[in-house]
């Protein structure tokens, strides 16, 4: 079933187009990342999704419902890249504040999340005082304490250590069990963007490629062979100019368009190859040859 869906989008600032007629069609339950460089227009769409500003033109439609509208706010949650809780109050004081703008809070489920996100000791202490994968789990905690049908994460992990990131990708996995929560995210994290149902590939305003992980690999990724060998001349010689190929010292990164392509390549150089590892390419892959260019 389609949660939200978006008809040619567009931001503009002054004269710059930041997002540039864009669709989206969102499944309900789904992950969904938006993957792209800085500048891509990833933010611009978030906030236009999340009704905190208005687009220059195009369509959002949640469930039938549109951002200025009252009940689309209370279908969403958001976690930005920087927090918007009161430092000075507890967490506590905070996540009170926000149960104050909904009325028909689910209580339980509001317990069910300090537990799950391993908040209940750090209630009474001051938010400015936590440290950042804590401000962190006390940011989600917050955006989905009105139980919202779909969350919206901007770069959620930056910065975060990889047993913080862990934890909230495992009660946001748990969540989504549970009762279906859609999540839409920004990351510069390629392993994140691995996890999702579906990908939005972002550049210079446009979306560039859009499909599932592993259709995005089948299509752009390629398969990407790693070698060491005891002669890199030699070993190059071997190789076709059609193949783009990077080396470090005795270490050879081999990209090619299909399997079949690679293993030729293996019998070819087998002489003189002392170690290898063949996979298909991931995302920073997918984006290179999409754009020529590394993600960052
Ligand atoms: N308030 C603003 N005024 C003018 N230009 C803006 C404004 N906000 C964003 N832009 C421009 O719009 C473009 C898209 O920016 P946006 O923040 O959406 O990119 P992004 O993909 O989220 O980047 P990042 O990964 O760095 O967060 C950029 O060129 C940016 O400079």
């Amino acid at each position: 079933m389609k949660i939200l869906t978006v008809n040619n989008l567009t931001q503009t600032y002054k004269n710059k187009v930041a997002v540039n007629h864009i669709n989206l069609s969102i499944n309900k339950g789904d992950l969904v990342s938006f993957l792209g460089p800085n500048g891509a227009g990833k933010s611009t769409t978030m906030r236009m999704l999340t009704g905190l500003t208005k687009p220059a033109s195009g369509k959002i439609s949640l469930l039938g419902l549109h951002p200025g509208n009252r009940k689309y706010r209370h279908e969403i949650g958001i976690t930005f890249q920087s927090s918007v809780l009161d430092g000075e109050l507890t967490v506590k004081q905070n996540l009170k504040s926000r149960l104050g703008m909904y009325r028909n809070i689910d209580l339980n489920f509001v317990q069910h999340l300090i537990h799950k996100f391993n908040i209940k000791s750090i209630m009474n202490q001051k938010y400015k005082t936590l440290s950042g994968g804590q401000k962190r789990r006390v940011d989600i905690t917050r955006s989905l304490i009105n139980k919202p049908q779909v969350l919206f994460l901007d770069e959620p992990s930056t910065g975060l250590d990889i047993q913080t990131r862990r934890v909230i990708w495992n009660v946001l996995k748990d969540l989504r069990r549970e009762y279906q929560l859609t999540i839409i995210l920004t990351t510069h994290y390629l392993e994140e963007t691995d996890h999702a149902d579906y990908v939005y590939i972002m550049n210079k305003g446009s979306i560039i490629a859009n499909d599932t992980v592993d259709n995005l690999k089948h299509k752009y990724a390629g398969y990407v062979l790693n070698v060491i060998v005891d002669n890199v001349k030699a070993t190059k010689s071997l190789i076709g100019n059609e193949n783009r190929v990077s080396v470090h010292g005795n270490k050879m990164k081999i990209v090619v368009t299909s399997m079949q392509a690679g293993l030729q390549i293996i019998d070819n150089i087998k002489t003189h190859i002392k170690d290898l590892e063949y996979h298909h390419g991931n995302m920073n892959d997918i984006f290179l040859a999409l754009t020529g260019k590394d993600i960052k």
